[in-house]
């Protein structure tokens, strides 16, 4: 047995140490998940890349001046979730900037030409309008909400999510990668992923590291977020993601977390984690990605034929074939699955049960498979 002790003193294995870490990581992910590593094939809709925080890693936002700070239109999202429909995608992926019009007239403006007050007002047409007029289904990632927005969204998308990003206050402090943005107080981003599991939406966070955190303030944040699915049982998937150092970014000359963080952070992740909660890693930010196999992962998360990762633009998809080939010389396959989880499709809600049973099979991942 491993316990949640040994996890915390578990910041300096290597060799046989981590070796075991992974071992036990691995029994539990078999138990529960199979020889099964699920993907959700989607387009990436970045509806406003304006924000009101400037997260010191970040190189998706843009602030006014910056001729690319921008709003799509709704011809624009409609034209991209098109286009992924053609190319077999079912997860329409909504990632923006948080509440631009706060901060910026610039945003105010350009919302009002839409017809809107505020991003999250157009957040819900605009997902309303992928599911009345394409099969995709609207996953929303648009950082810290109130429960009132969590329940408008949650009546136009299967699944949202926020990374936790980390427990520590201290990542708020000058010099941290945190300072300054009103959205990424730790204390606010638990009560939005509480007022999801108060309002039954699966909810996909995670943690991001390798960004000044201590390994206890890893441990730390999947607790916190361990003890909110326990409450409620709504965290679907947790994603454990290194930080990627940006040129023109306040952390560009960060040290990136090493591969062995990230071996050793997933199999705490999988011990620390109810098993039920998927084990989620991206596999275009680090060569190497099938070695997260061996640390217990279960899931690649998104990944597009038809657009880039906005948030890691440098960083492109493996190719299927290659993902597939690369998770069979492992022992494991390669399936793909919805937004939503298996688990969580009988409980969605009236607007979606009608898209969502189009797309899922009786198993409750998708029916057409692309995994080539
Ligand atoms: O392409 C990306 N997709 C990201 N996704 C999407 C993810 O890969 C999956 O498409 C969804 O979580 C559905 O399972 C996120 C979703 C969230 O709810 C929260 C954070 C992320 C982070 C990323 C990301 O950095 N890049
Ligand atoms: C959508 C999520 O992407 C993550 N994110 C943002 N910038 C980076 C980066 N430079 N490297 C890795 N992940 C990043 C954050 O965790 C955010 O919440
Ligand atoms: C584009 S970053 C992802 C969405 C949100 N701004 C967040 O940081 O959580
Ligand atoms: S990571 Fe999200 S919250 Fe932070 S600056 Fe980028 S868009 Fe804004």
């Amino acid at each position: 047995m491993m316990t949640v002790d040994d996890v915390y003193a578990a910041d300096r294995v290597s060799g046989a140490g981590l070796a075991l870490l992974r071992q036990r990581a691995c029994e539990i992910r078999d138990r529960h998940w199979g020889r099964e590593i699920t993907y959700s094939r989607k387009v990436f809709i970045p509806l406003t890349n304006m924000c009101r925080n400037t997260c010191g890693y970040c190189v998706f936002v843009k602030h006014p001046g910056d001729p690319a700070a921008n709003y799509l239109t709704p011809d624009e999202v409609l034209d991209i979730a098109r286009r992924g429909e053609r190319l077999g995608c079912k997860e329409a992926l909504f990632s923006l900037g948080e509440r631009p019009e706060r901060r910026y007239p610039e945003a105010v403006a350009i919302l009002k030409e839409l017809g809107y007050a505020t991003t999250v007002d157009y957040l819900v047409d605009a997902c309303r309008l992928v599911l009345e007029h394409t099969s995709l289904i609207p996953h929303v990632n648009a950082g810290t909400l109130t429960e009132a927005e969590v329940e408008r969204l949650g009546g136009v998308s299967a699944s949202m999510g926020m990374m936790l990003e980390n427990v520590s206050k201290r990542l708020s402090k000058p010099g941290m990668p945190h300072h300054a943005c009103p959205d990424k107080a730790p204390v606010l981003r638990l009560r939005t992923i509480e007022a999801a599991g108060r309002l039954g939406v699966p909810f996909t966070t995670g943690i991001l590291i390798g960004i000044g955190e201590t390994w206890a303030e890893r441990i730390d944040s999947l607790i916190a977020i361990n003890d909110i699915h326990l409450r409620h049982g709504n965290v679907q998937e947790v994603i454990v993601q290194n930080f990627r150092a940006k040129p023109g970014t306040a952390m560009a000359e960060w040290m990136e977390p090493s591969r062995h963080e990230m071996l050793k952070t997933l199999a705490a992740a999988r011990i620390v984690l109810d098993p039920s909660i998927s084990l989620q890693a991206p596999p275009n930010l680090d060569g190497e990605f099938e070695d997260y196999i061996e640390s217990g992962i279960n899931d690649w998360g998104g990944i597009s034929p038809l657009t880039k990762d906005h948030i890691n633009p440098e960083r492109a998809w493996p190719a299927l074939g290659e993902l597939s080939r690369r998770t069979a010389a492992k022992g494991y396959r390669l399936a793909e699955r919805l937004t939503v989880y298996p688990r969580y499709l009988a409980g969605c809600r009236e607007a979606l049960v009608g898209p969502l049973s189009r797309l899922a099979r009786a198993d409750g991942l998708a029916r057409e498979q692309f995994t080539s």
